[in-house]
């Protein structure tokens, strides 16, 4: 059944899954009240995205110069309440994995070789846990499974699957049908229709008790491996757990077809842009500018941090995007702070980062003082460090001179 690749998404969705500042904040709250037990992730990316019809399986695809399943990863490693997160691959791309690894530096990540279905990839990767004498990988108390080709996964819901996981033995993510789902005959004529209201689309992250989801696995039989499809169900059939089942957002969506893989990058483009930290200097004319900015980009996620108070670096982190506004004729210390900053936290190795410094030149001395070419130098040289670097020299003297 083809997704809903086309419904957009409520708010955007940063790739790594930064939250708005709001849900950032609550979240934060129900994090540290909540999650005090151990968390591991299985992600199976054992396929061979066969509905994609390339030569190379859609997780090992690159969006923007990045593996889908690194984006996937990415959006579990960022959270401090994760432990192991466990990629099962094909056995033949398990060199692949660890080259991915180490590359985007994944620091959580345990591969292991899948299985020749869905379901026998994700016991795999349970087993990864079954051995208790095994220290460095202790046996969780919930386990999250997530396929590895739904990039775009929030912590409010993962937390939301979580608790409900601890709390119940296991959980899943639900969407509405997009369309009906109807039985055939076996000579292809409508033998009836479901009413579409009454079902919903399953989808993934899914967590479950440990021992419920593992002791449900090891009972299976031969027909639910070859065929079976949900895992919510395996814990119902052989644990007899019902599953609480909690309304996820449209981007759940799973990478299947081509069209999928244009619509992940278009979300990872649409998120980068919606963020930007302001960070105006001191005199009239730059503050004004700067309150000008603010609200003609209302409809971006903002920080707006005096350059004065020194305190912007914390800001820096949130956002790719800054416009710097300023009077001074001096530019390249405040870029190289930022640059180094950003390097020094690793900002800047998977997306670019944009600088925008708008310089106002309110006396004729000023303007004709050329900072550009020094701006140029700067940019070439940023640019080697994934760093756009823009400048806009705004010419007031003119508008000084005939007042
Ligand atoms: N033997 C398998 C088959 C699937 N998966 C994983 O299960 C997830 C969901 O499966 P699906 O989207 O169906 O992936 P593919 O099986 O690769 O795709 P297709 O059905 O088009 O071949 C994917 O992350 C996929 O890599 C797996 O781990 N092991
Ligand atoms: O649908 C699902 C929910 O249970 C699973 O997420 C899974 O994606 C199904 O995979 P497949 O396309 O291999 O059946």
């Amino acid at each position: 059944m083809e997704q809903d690749v086309c419904a957009s998404s409520d708010r955007p969705l940063n790739p790594g899954c930064l939250l708005s500042r709001d849900a950032e904040w609550s979240t934060q709250r129900m994090r540290d009240a909540a999650v005090d037990f151990p968390v591991a992730v299985v992600l199976p990316a054992g396929g061979s995205g066969e509905r994609m019809g390339l030569p190379t399986p859609k997780q090992f695809c690159s969006i923007l110069n990045r593996p889908l399943i690194s984006y996937t990863v990415q959006a579990f490693e960022r959270l401090s309440w994760i432990g192991t997160i466990v990629v099962v691959v094909p056995k033949e791309n398990h060199d692949l994995m660890l080259d991915i690894v180490q590359k985007f530096n994944h620091t959580k990540v345990t591969v292991v070789n899948g299985g020749s279905t869905r379901h026998r990839s994700i016991f795999n990767g349970l087993q990864v846990f079954s051995n208790i004498t095994d220290s460095l990988m202790p046996k969780p108390k919930v386990i999250i499974i997530h396929d590895a080709v739904r990039p775009f996964v929030e912590e409010d819901l993962l937390l939301k699957i979580t608790l409900a996981a601890k709390e119940q033995g296991a959980s899943g993510a639900i969407r509405p049908l997009v369309s009906t789902v109807i039985a055939t005959t076996s000579e292809n004529f409508l033998d009836h229709s479901l009413e579409r209201t009454k079902y919903r689309a399953s989808e993934m992250p899914q967590g479950f008790l440990y021992d419920i989801i593992f002791q449900a696995y090891q009972q299976c039989s031969e027909f639910d491996f070859e065929f079976g499809t949900e895992c919510l169900h395996l814990a119902l059939q052989y644990c007899g757990t019902n599953a609480k089942l909690i309304d996820g957002p449209p981007t759940l969506w799973k990478v299947t077809y081509k069209r999928d893989l244009a619509a992940a990058e278009a979300i990872i483009k649409e998120t980068l842009s919606m963020s930007v930290c302001i960070i105006p200097g001191a005199e009239a004319e730059v503050v004004e500018l700067a309150k000008t900015l603010e609200i003609n980009l209302n409809t971006m996620e903002m920080d707006v941090i005096p350059y004065a108070k020194q305190s912007y670096m914390d800001c820096l982190l949130k956002t790719r995007n800054f416009i710097h506004v300023s009077m001074s004729g001096s530019t390249s210390s405040w870029i190289n702070e930022v640059v180094k900053t950003l390097e020094e936290a690793d900002h800047a190795r998977l997306y670019p980062l944009v600088i925008i410094w708008v310089q106002l030149n309110i006396t004729k001395q000023s303007a004709e003082s050329n900072k550009m070419d020094d701006l140029i130098g700067l940019a070439t040289e940023v640019l080697q460090r994934n760093v756009l670097l823009y400048g806009i020299q705004i010419d007031l003297s003119k508008r000084v001179a005939s007042e």
